[in-house]
């Protein structure tokens, strides 16, 4: 009897040391990865940082070259270059992928949006923050406009130096975009975007220079707002339709419509819209000229895609301004759908997630005026 109860206790024991270490393994294993923030100030918001990759975590030889590659910096060490930031929240990172954006693909998209509408339905998050290289920034920013499902605070942000580079301004933008997510005014005003002091809308802003820190403006409708000294001022609010007013629900989702673009120009080959049609587009945007317009005997292929069903997008290579319907191009006749003022990588999202839903292009066109 007395062997049986020793050897009991000792079961229990061991048991008990074995379901220890595996907690602190755990622990561990999950610090390592950044995703539990160190010590918590309950009167602080919490804020997760969700890292994609990009020039803010870019690394490189020598600080002065151009030269570097991006996504090479994991999520706590750029969280460890602004440790001022701990002031203004709690901060628990993620890494959600380590790429240039020039390799963003359809399938982060779903994983971050997801995993942004996951956090955001814990009551304990108050906002999230996205580290994203600047080249395609403003497309992963107008998709999270439209798929995430929550007024909390998003921001996107990025830098145009590498994280070992001269006077790097990506801490600087991790501070300014910390500190927009964890003010409470930046609620419900949809995803922004946060780079070099000032906040733009996901929906109007758009990379506008290759190399400089002020790339992002935001042509048709100025910035929504500015972050300084930690301190935000808001000028504008978005008046379109975003996060939980939309349609769109991608929880279920896997994989995303295939649509491309195509960039007008003088005497433009029109065989380009056969060969998208044969690698299987669901749908077409058209960078037009000007007003959105189309070479003639594009205008004629484009007639042929829309009477086959696939949907055709006409925006502008111009850098700002609308595409107005039924101006010097008779989209009555061609069955094409107008822009508005998106450009066109935004009018590509927008597209993706309207062909989830339908190829009717009355209903897209009224999508393209409400979004
Ligand atoms: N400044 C940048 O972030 C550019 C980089 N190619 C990227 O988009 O990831």
């Amino acid at each position: 009897m007395r062997v049986f109860v020793y050897s009991l206790l000792l079961c229990c024991i061991s048991t008990a040391v074995l379901q220890l270490c595996s907690l602190e393994t755990v622990a561990q294993h999950k610090r390592k990865k950044g995703n539990i923030a160190q010590t918590r100030d309950n009167n602080l918001p919490n804020i997760v940082v969700l890292a994609t990759g990009g020039t803010i975590a870019g690394a490189g030889t020598s600080s002065v070259s151009a030269g570097y590659t991006s996504g090479k910096v994991p999520v706590n060490q750029l969280l460890n270059a602004v440790p001022e930031a701990k002031k203004l929240a709690n901060l628990s990172g993620e890494q959600i992928a380590s790429v240039g954006s020039q390799a963003m693909a359809d399938s982060i998209w779903l994983k971050l949006a997801k995993r942004v509408n996951q956090l955001c339905a814990r009551e304990e998050v108050d906002g999230i923050v996205i580290t994203h290289g600047t080249d395609t920034e403003s497309e992963t920013a107008y998709f999270l406009q439209l798929t995430v499902k929550s007024i909390k605070p998003v921001v996107v942000v990025g830098a145009m130096r590498s994280a070992t580079a001269i006077s790097a301004d990506g801490p600087k933008n991790l501070y300014d975009a910390i500190a927009v997510a964890a003010t409470r005014s930046s609620a419900n005003r949809g995803v922004l975007i946060a780079m070099n002091e000032q906040i733009f809308s996901a929906r109007e802003a758009t990379k506008t220079n290759t190399t400089s820190t002020a790339t992002f403006q935001s042509p048709n409708a100025g910035p929504l707002g500015v972050v300084y000294d930690g301190k935000v001022s808001w000028y504008h609010s978005i008046l379109r339709k975003h996060t939980i007013d939309t349609e769109f629900d991608i929880s279920q989702v896997t994989a995303l419509p295939k649509v491309d673009i195509l960039y007008g120009y003088a005497n433009m080959d029109a065989s380009l819209v056969d060969c998208l049609l044969s690698a299987g587009t669901k749908g077409i945007v058209i960078a037009g000229v000007g007003n959105g317009n189309l070479y003639p005997t594009v205008a004629v292929k484009v007639r042929e895609a829309t009477s086959k069903g696939i949907p055709v997008v006409r925006a502008s290579r111009t850098a700002s301004g609308r595409v107005t319907l039924q101006g010097e191009t008779d989209d009555r006749q061609l069955g094409t759908v107008v822009s508005d003022d998106l450009d066109p990588s935004k009018a590509r999202v927008l597209l993706q997630l309207a062909l989830l839903k339908t190829n009717n292009t009355a209903i897209i066109q009224d999508m393209f005026f409400r979004y």
